[in-house]
């Protein structure tokens, strides 16, 4: 196995003390439920191209996953298996580039548009350790206005990209859609709520082989910040785990299938119904394991709250309103702590 460096280091990755996490912060294998995984949704077999619109079967399906799971994955979603092998193939030789390349992008400061890092979390008692992974990072909207930031090299990053990122928004939209209706709303009442422009991130990680998985996570127990991630992973390697009923379950790839998660704003502003569910990815020792996550967020100027509709006397608003700012500037200032920002917006009823 070819070793790896992190840009930000100057020698080979090696599970040093700096990684090591406290043993109530290990993964546990031994805990983790093989009994279950997330909900698969079959787009075509539900039929959602049709001009009677989506099956109310599909729709309930749908609406079971995100409030029992707020995770599912979905098969048959129409976006071409070569453009999501070409963009997997474009995001793995961002981590294969030598580090001196990769350090070129590489920096903690989150307002630069495009950005490599190294997560951590800060331990009370051992402060910093670093997560076993690397991330990649720029906008998927206005691609023209950044695109000559991104990597030159290999496998054509940019004509990847562009093309999966016009695919992956008409499949986001679909799925807002759907959601909304999951919800009992009109079908673009999410989208209208998220506002016009808005935030659109990419995030490609990259989890090397670990020598003792046991000891490690690739990225920390937390939730999406924004509203509707869609995510993409190698085949054939898992690393993703989600908690079901207080157990972490892991998430078996299925070929050529997203994984669909909510974010912290669904679940705002569904008033809880639903869920923005915790997760984490943990490593292997044999294989490199690549994610690209597009997330997709509110406009920064958005008022997110529980939708009206969706309150009454039962279900009084869990979450006073925000603009989404707030909810970033929130986000930003609990960097490295097992995020609690949606809790802060929480009413006492
Ligand atoms: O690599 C994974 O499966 C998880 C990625 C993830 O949760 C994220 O990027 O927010
Ligand atoms: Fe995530």
């Amino acid at each position: 196995m070819k070793s790896f460096q992190l840009a930000n280091e100057s020698s080979p990755l090696s599970l040093s003390s700096s990684f090591i996490l406290p043993e109530d912060r290990r993964p546990q294998f031994s805990q983790v439920s093989k009994l279950t995984s997330i909900p698969i949704i079959d787009f075509n077999n539900h039929g959602t191209n049709n001009d009677d619109g989506p099956s109310p079967l599909l729709i309930q399906k749908l609406s079971q996953a995100c409030e029992e799971y707020g995770f599912f994955q979905v098969i048959n979603h129409g976006v071409p298996s070569e453009t999501c092998n070409k963009m997997m193939a474009a995001a793995t030789e961002v981590f294969e580039l030598p580090p001196e390349e990769r350090g070129k992008f590489f920096t903690t400061d989150h307002t630069k548009p495009v950005k490599l890092y190294n997560f951590y979390l800060n331990v009370e008692g051992q402060g910093k350790v670093n997560m076993w992974s690397e991330s990649f990072s720029h906008p998927w909207n206005h691609i023209e206005d950044f695109i000559h930031l991104l990597p030159k090299n290999g496998f054509q990053y940019r004509e990847a990209f562009t093309e999966y990122a016009k695919e992956i928004r008409s499949l986001m939209n679909r799925l807002l859609s759907l959601i909304s209706q999951g919800l009992g709303l009109q079908k673009d009442c999410l989208q209208k709520r998220l506002g016009e422009e808005p935030i659109l991130k990419a995030q490609a990680n990259y989890y090397p082989p670990c020598p003792d998985p046991e000891l490690t996570l690739g990225l920390a127990v937390h939730t999406d910040l924004n509203a509707l991630t869609v995510l993409m992973q190698s085949e054939g390697v898992t690393g993703l785990q989600v908690i079901k009923d207080g157990k972490w379950v892991a998430v078996d790839p299925v070929p050529n299938a997203f994984i669909v998660n909510l974010g912290d704003q669904i679940q705002v502003l569904s008033n809880g119904r639903y869920k923005s569910v915790h997760h984490r990815a943990v490593t292997n020792k044999m294989y490199p394991r690549v994610s690209l996550a597009m997330f997709y967020g509110p406009n920064k100027d958005s008022v997110i709250g529980p939708i009206e509709d969706l309150i009454d006397e039962e279900h009084p608003p869990m979450y006073r309103k925000y603009r989404y700012a707030e909810f970033l500037e929130e986000f930003y200032k609990q960097e490295g702590s097992r995020r609690m920002v949606k809790e802060g917006f929480q009413l006492q009823n």
